[in-house]
């Protein structure tokens, strides 16, 4: 065989990973380049359906250097985190089999291939929606598939997405996921492990309100560093409130006990945000829009007598709510879209996104459905509530999903399987 022909052969394979969301969150590092968190987190995986990212990683000969296509554009692949992740892979590389021509690809040859790797994400990209989670957890399982990585313990490649970023190893597992902050210096020991399936807990739905799709001016990284530096109140919250708080919310998620869930859930996140309020100088990722948010769902269930609905932000001004069942979902899409009607000139399939059985459900089909819904009970008598139309940019509706899975066959993949190069959809 000549060297062109050998050079030929291009391998591959396409995976989808999804996003989460931490209903316990991590905020700050005790080792910045092995990314080992000061608390342990426990979060939610959502539906790859509406809310993952897409990867496609090969390797051939012909590869002169490693790539990477993040949205159909080049982008450096030459960062740490990337470096990282990559060389914990090719190192755990073993033997793969071409079909074609039934040659082997040994660990030797794995060390000395590069790879080409493109990702889309099915959601805006750094606006809060944790999309480095997906990115990292998809582009470490996408190459445990091509590189035919067999985990030594279980978690290990959550350890390597870790690598990518923090929250990216709760993303491998569908469901309800803890990471364990460890102990061990190398990071061996944090790791992600799965407290249970989605079907544990399939009551449960969530409604995400995206009130800024823009990227955000505080990135997770630098602005956790900042607290850790900075803030009294952060080292109080990871010695003393999330040890206890991981302990309840692990028995919430196994009883299914929705009242305690909510309570924790909501008192983590405003902690957090009260986090960054004690850091000087004070980071704000809740707007106006936000707080907005959480008196809609604190008056409701406060009317209730018991929580409806539990609300969780990032590191952004975006809403993840989590409703008891369907039937609450309804209730709290339509107290969503009175509060928050999309703009006149609106388009409203694309103002509520994902799963459109609860809008079916609220019985709303057209934006004068939405001007004709009556305010809820619990708004009676409350002053300064304005419906101001467009003040949120779209609402997702969806659920808890499964993990990290491989879509050959199902999909195309993002990479020419001639050439290994971007195939680009116009
Ligand atoms: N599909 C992907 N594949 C690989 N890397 C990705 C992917 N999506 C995002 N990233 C990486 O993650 C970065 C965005 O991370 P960032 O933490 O700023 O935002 P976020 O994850 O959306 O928000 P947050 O983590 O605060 O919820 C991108 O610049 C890119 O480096
Ligand atoms: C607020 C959070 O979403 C912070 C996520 O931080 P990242 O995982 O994005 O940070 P790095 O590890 O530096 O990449 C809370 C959480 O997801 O637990």
């Amino acid at each position: 065989m000549g060297k062109e022909e050998e050079d030929a052969w291009v391998v591959m394979k396409t995976a989808r990973a999804p996003s989460n969301i931490a209903v316990i969150k991590y905020w700050g590092k005790r080792d910045e380049k092995l990314i080992l968190p000061i608390n342990s987190s426990i979060s939610v995986t959502l539906d790859p359906e509406h809310l993952s990212a897409t990867t496609t990683v090969a390797a051939s000969p012909a590869f002169e250097r490693d790539r990477l296509w993040l949205n159909g554009k080049e982008v450096s692949v030459e960062g740490e985190r990337y470096r990282n992740c990559l060389r914990e892979m090719r190192a755990r590389a073993t033997d793969v089999v071409i079909e074609s021509s039934g040659k082997v690809i040994t660990k030797e040859v794995w060390s000395t291939l590069h790879i080409h790797i493109a990702s889309e994400n099915n959601f805006p990209t750094a606006a809060g929606l944790a999309s480095s989670a997906a990115g990292f957890a998809c582009l470490v399982y996408s190459l445990a598939q091509l590189m035919n990585v067999k985990e030594k313990y279980e978690g290990e490649l959550t350890a390597i997405a870790r690598l990518g970023s923090g929250s990216a190893c709760r993303s491998l597992y569908g469901g309800f996921v803890k990471w364990n902050m460890g102990q061990e210096a190398d990071g061996k020991d944090s790791i992600a492990t799965q407290l249970a399936e989605q079907s544990h807990w399939e009551d449960l739905v969530i409604i995400i309100a995206v009130v800024s799709s823009r990227q955000k001016e505080t990135s997770s990284t630098s602005g956790m560093q900042e607290s850790v530096k900075t803030s009294p109140l952060l080292k109080y919250r990871a010695e003393e409130m999330v040890p206890k708080r991981i302990g309840q919310m692990e028995k919430a998620i196994k009883s299914m006990d929705f009242a305690e869930f909510a309570r924790i859930t909501c008192a983590d996140s405003n902690q957090f945000h009260a986090t960054c309020l004690d850091t000087s100088p004070p980071i704000f990722y809740l707007n106006d829009s936000s707080r907005r948010l959480i008196g809609l769902v604190e008056r409701w269930n406060r009317h209730a007598g018991e929580p409806q609905v539990a609300y969780t932000f990032d590191a952004g001004p975006n809403a993840v709510m989590f409703a008891k069942n369907k039937e609450v979902a309804v209730q709290l899409l339509k107290r969503l879209l009175y509060q928050f009607p999309p703009s006149a000139e609106a388009d409203l399939s694309r103002y509520v996104l994902g799963d459109q059985s609860v809008l079916k459900s609220a019985g709303v089909t057209s934006l004068e459905d939405i001007d004709s819904l009556s305010a809820p009970a619990e708004f009676a008598g409350v002053i300064n509530l304005p419906r101001i139309p467009g003040e949120i940019d779209y609402l997702i509706c969806t659920s808890a999903g499964k993990g990290a899975s491989v879509l050959d066959g199902q999909i195309a993949s993002l990479l020419d399987p001639a050439t290994g190069l971007l195939v680009k959809n116009e």
